[in-house]
């Protein structure tokens, strides 16, 4: 029987043929194996996403045998992370080449052709070595990872938000409830060039209409009953950084005019005052509504949407990246045995195809649910179908209701509470919905 380490790997190398076989067999020992051709991405994936081990190839295209490029790139990753694991990888090895590989910071250093069960061992003991090193830095708690799995859609996205973060073009993420907008955003925020510099969320379907301007703006002493003092606005705490407008669909027309105003001029005035106050934010917005379709129908004013939408990212649902369901229910698994510290270490087969199969329509959100849950409940090292709940994997059943989809939702809410005992938050939780969106469907439905 082999043991799963639930270690983090990631692969590159631009033969294809190589990347595959490679993972194939990494695959079989390591809990996550992530794989990459092109070695400019090294930087970025090594800064964001926290690897165990990197296995590198040393000679990419621009030069063939000398190695000189695997060294160079061996650099770049202990610039970026000085505590990384690199073992180089290479078919023209020799032992002078080895010896300078590990002088220059790497930790071992495997030949091509290579034995499975000598990159095996070279590579459980990289990892090992690793997780030593860092022990006493790793925060239990890895949430927040971005996690972005091996799906066509989910690559175009990164590609998308790689070529875009460093610039200042404003964002709208458009996706699903629990499809990651809000993860998203922060992480542009964090490849952007303002990434030291505050990033001030706001949930614009949870302010109400009497708040919007003074809470966007501010306001001064004395401008309405409860203003006591000066308030600084949403906007001026952001100045310098980037604000997420989330819910961006949410907002009533005369607020619409008031936040473009806002947009054109690059300055706020608080309420009570007419002092404009400049301002130099990044803008994302986000929303899981059909703006497009609301711009037409004249409830989202156009001039806004262009304003807004300068780049547009559409994020998948996980019904169209089932590809990624294994790769993200893994790392909650991981997060979750740290965080309550049990002994569960893998996912049971039948298990791998009953979440591969489920529809997931709270999306991301609802997985990591279910899989908190599973965790805490879970008695030994497998996690089994039995200790994950989810709805029925069954389409057909749902449509009982009928194919009135407010009514559907009306109905699945209604339960939801009721399952709840009229518990907000853990209502929300079930239905994979935040506080926030859940609040407004019991507005919407008079519940
Ligand atoms: N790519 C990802 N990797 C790991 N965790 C993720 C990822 N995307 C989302 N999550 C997790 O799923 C949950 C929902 O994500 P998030 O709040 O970003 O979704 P959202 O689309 O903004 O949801 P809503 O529309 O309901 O506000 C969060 O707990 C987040 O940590």
């Amino acid at each position: 029987m082999t043991t799963m380490l639930p270690g983090k790997i990631l692969i590159v190398d631009d033969d294809m043929d190589v990347l595959r076989a490679a993972r194939l067999l990494l695959k079989r020992h390591f809990e996550h194996v992530d794989f990459e051709r092109n070695p400019q991405k090294i930087p970025y994936l090594v800064s964001n996403f926290d690897y165990d081990v990197i296995l590198l190839d040393m000679n990419f295209t621009r030069d063939l045998s000398s190695g000189k490029e695997g060294f160079e790139w061996l650099d770049r990753i202990l610039d970026v992370k000085p505590q990384a694991s690199v073992v180089l990888f290479t078919a023209y090895g020799d032992v002078e080449m080895a010896v300078r590989a590990i002088k220059a910071g790497a930790c071992d250093f495997v030949l091509k052709p290579w034995e499975n069960e000598k990159l095996l061992a070279t590579m459980q003991a990289a990892y090992n070595k690793h997780r030593v090193a860092t022990q006493k830095e790793k925060p239990v708690n890895t949430d927040g990872q971005l996690i972005t799995g091996n799906s066509a859609a989910m690559q175009q996205v990164m590609d998308t938000v790689q070529r875009v973060a460093a610039t200042d073009a404003n964002i709208l993420i458009l996706g699903e409830n629990g499809t990651g907008k809000d993860m998203l955003a922060r992480h542009i925020h964090h490849l952007s060039l303002r990434e030291k510099q505050p990033l001030v969320g706001v949930d614009l379907g949870a302010i109400s209409e009497t708040l919007f301007e003074s809470e966007l703006f501010g306001h001064v002493k004395g401008a309405f009953t409860d203003a006591r003092e000066d308030r600084l606005g949403r906007f001026e705490e952001a100045n310098g950084g980037t604000i997420f407008l989330d819910e961006i669909g949410n907002i009533s027309l005369p607020f619409q005019a008031k936040l473009l105003t806002v947009l054109q001029n690059r300055s706020v005035t608080r309420v009570g005052s007419n002092k404009t106050i400049p301002i130099d934010v990044r803008l994302i917005c986000a929303t899981n509504r059909n703006i497009q379709q609301m711009a037409g129908q004249h409830l989202f004013r156009q001039d806004l949407l262009y304003r807004i939408n300068t780049i547009e990212i559409q994020l998948p649902s996980l019904r169209e990246r089932t590809e990624d369901i294994i790769p993200l229910a893994e790392h909650f698994l991981q997060l979750y045995r740290d965080k309550y510290k049990r002994p569960v270490t893998a996912l049971h087969e039948a298990l791998v195809q009953q979440l591969q199969q489920y529809d997931w329509p709270g999306n991301i959100r609802e997985l990591q649910h279910a899989i908190e849950r599973a965790v805490i409940l879970s008695q030994g090292k497998m996690l089994m179908p039995k200790d994950v709940f989810v709805k029925s994997p069954s389409r057909e059943q749902d449509l009982d209701t009928g194919y009135n989809l407010e009514e559907m939702e009306r109905n699945i809410i209604t339960q939801a509470m009721k399952k709840c005992n009229g518990n907000i938050t853990e209502a929300a939780r079930e239905l994979g919905l935040s506080r926030a969106a859940l609040y407004r469907r019991l507005e919407k439905y008079n519940l």
